[in-house]
């Protein structure tokens, strides 16, 4: 069989499936398992497959085709800039979640001051570590309720080259935290519990039950976090929240009820009210 013979079986699988994206979750997998480049893959469509790789690139296939997502499969994803190794704890990084570093970085005057940060449900660390990334003297805390996401976080600092400005430590939200920060973010659990078992099945079955469900409403975790930004902002710190679809009003009402100001509601690239930043008064 040759690459563009097993190409075509791969997304007809996956098409038949009901992958939404069969071709690019084809030749994702493909790359991943035949250890091709992006290049590779369409000059060299003619090379012969053996039968051992194409075997072991369909087993690959098949499980996507049960729904397992790309980045479960492979271990990885890439956010912002940085890549993130995955694991049952970590909720998979969305490209959805940039906008929350667009919006911090948006609202920084100074990419290069001292700032302090921390990161509520850090998960991979995605947020901490782009931001991290963006903002070469800044230094973060991660804290997740899971020993096991804050092990992932920390080797994701690692790997991006960036522990010796992160840290990573399990916590309940803010519990035990004294100090304060210039900015506070957060990408908290916010699917109303009942919706759970309406999601897809890349989410429902492969992201963490405790990084989904928000609480009745979807919004418990913003009424925690939100009481705490008080005393764990500096005068004129920001926060910056991810939130579902239709909670935006609902959050920026949160934090402004605590005393937080020029509230901004900010869109992800398909329009979505995703973000909700605002900044403690001077
Ligand atoms: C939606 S995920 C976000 C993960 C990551 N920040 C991201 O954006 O991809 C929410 C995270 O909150 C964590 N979490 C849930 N309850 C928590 C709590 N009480 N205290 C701290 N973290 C919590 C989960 O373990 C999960 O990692």
């Amino acid at each position: 069989m040759n690459l563009r013979t097993l190409r075509a079986q791969a997304e007809a699988r996956l098409r038949e499936a009901g992958v939404d994206t069969p071709e690019l979750d084809a030749r994702y997998l493909l790359e991943h398992a035949l250890t091709l480049t992006r290049t590779d893959f369409v000059t060299k469509a003619e090379q012969t497959i053996p039968d051992d790789d194409a075997a072991r690139a369909l087993a690959l296939v098949e499980r996507r085709a049960a729904r397992e997502p790309v980045g479960r499969i492979l271990g990885h994803r890439e956010f912002w800039t940085i890549d993130l190794a995955l694991n049952p704890d970590t909720l998979e990084p969305r490209p959805d979640t940039e906008t929350v570093v667009e919006a911090v970085l948006a609202a920084i005057p100074d990419r290069k001051a001292p700032l302090r940060l921390i990161d509520f449900g850090t998960g991979t660390g995605c947020i901490l570590l782009a931001l991290l990334s963006e903002l070469p003297n800044a230094t973060g805390l991660g804290v997740d309720l899971s020993p096991l996401a804050v092990e992932g976080a920390a080797g994701n600092a690692e790997r991006n080259g960036l522990a010796d400005r992160a840290r990573f430590q399990t916590g309940d939200w803010a519990k035990g935290i004294g100090d304060r920060f210039d900015i506070v973010v957060s990408n908290p659990p916010y699917i109303p519990s009942a919706d759970i078992a309406t999601l897809e099945p890349e989410v429902r079955q492969h992201d963490p039950l405790r990084a989904l469900d928000g609480g009745p409403d979807g919004l418990e975790p913003y009424r925690i976090l939100a009481a705490d930004l008080s005393r764990l902002l500096v005068p004129g710190g920001l926060a910056a929240f991810e939130v579902g679809q239709g909670q935006a009003e609902d959050v920026a009402a949160l934090v402004e009820a605590q005393g937080l100001g020029e509230t901004a509601i900010l869109c992800d690239l398909g329009g979505v009210k995703r973000c909700v930043r605002a900044r403690k008064a001077q």
